[in-house]
């Protein structure tokens, strides 16, 4: 009912501050578009669901995220892409391992920080509702 859509309303807002926040850090930079597959043409034989932090911008608008814990789903599996696709112990490599880990811990971070625990809750009652 009414006070739900209200609740939901305040998530997206609140996600996408904090997606806006890790998109604007330049250190994350190679994850905010899609990885381009005309420049890495193996990358859909390797990673087989995409995810980048427009996309997630995105998803945000779509409705797509019913709790927060829905938007770190996504967030891990940003990260996991980006160490399953770049393992090896060249410096390219490690560099981009080491900023996916680091985006992962700031978006848990931040949410952590600044999120209500009894909020995302309501959020996750509504989701199983649903
Ligand atoms: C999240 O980003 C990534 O996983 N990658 C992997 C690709 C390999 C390497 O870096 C990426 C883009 C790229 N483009 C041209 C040549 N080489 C590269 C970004």
């Amino acid at each position: 009912y009414e006070k739900e859509e209200g609740t939901l309303r305040e998530l997206r807002i609140f996600l996408r501050e904090i997606c806006a926040k890790l998109a604007r850090n330049r250190q994350f930079f190679m994850f905010t578009k899609p990885v381009d597959v005309q420049e890495v043409p193996d990358y859909l034989s390797i990673i087989k669901q995409p995810m980048d932090l427009e996309t997630m911008m995105t998803k945000i608008d779509l409705h797509r995220y019913l709790c927060a814990q829905d938007f770190l789903d996504d967030v891990d599996l940003l990260c996991r892409n980006a160490l399953e696709y770049n393992p090896d112990r060249d410096p390219a490599d490690k560099l981009i391992r080491h900023r996916a880990c680091s985006l992962r811990d700031t978006a848990y971070t931040l949410i952590k920080a600044e999120m209500d625990s009894d909020f995302e809750e309501q959020c996750k009652e509504i989701s199983r509702a649903r």
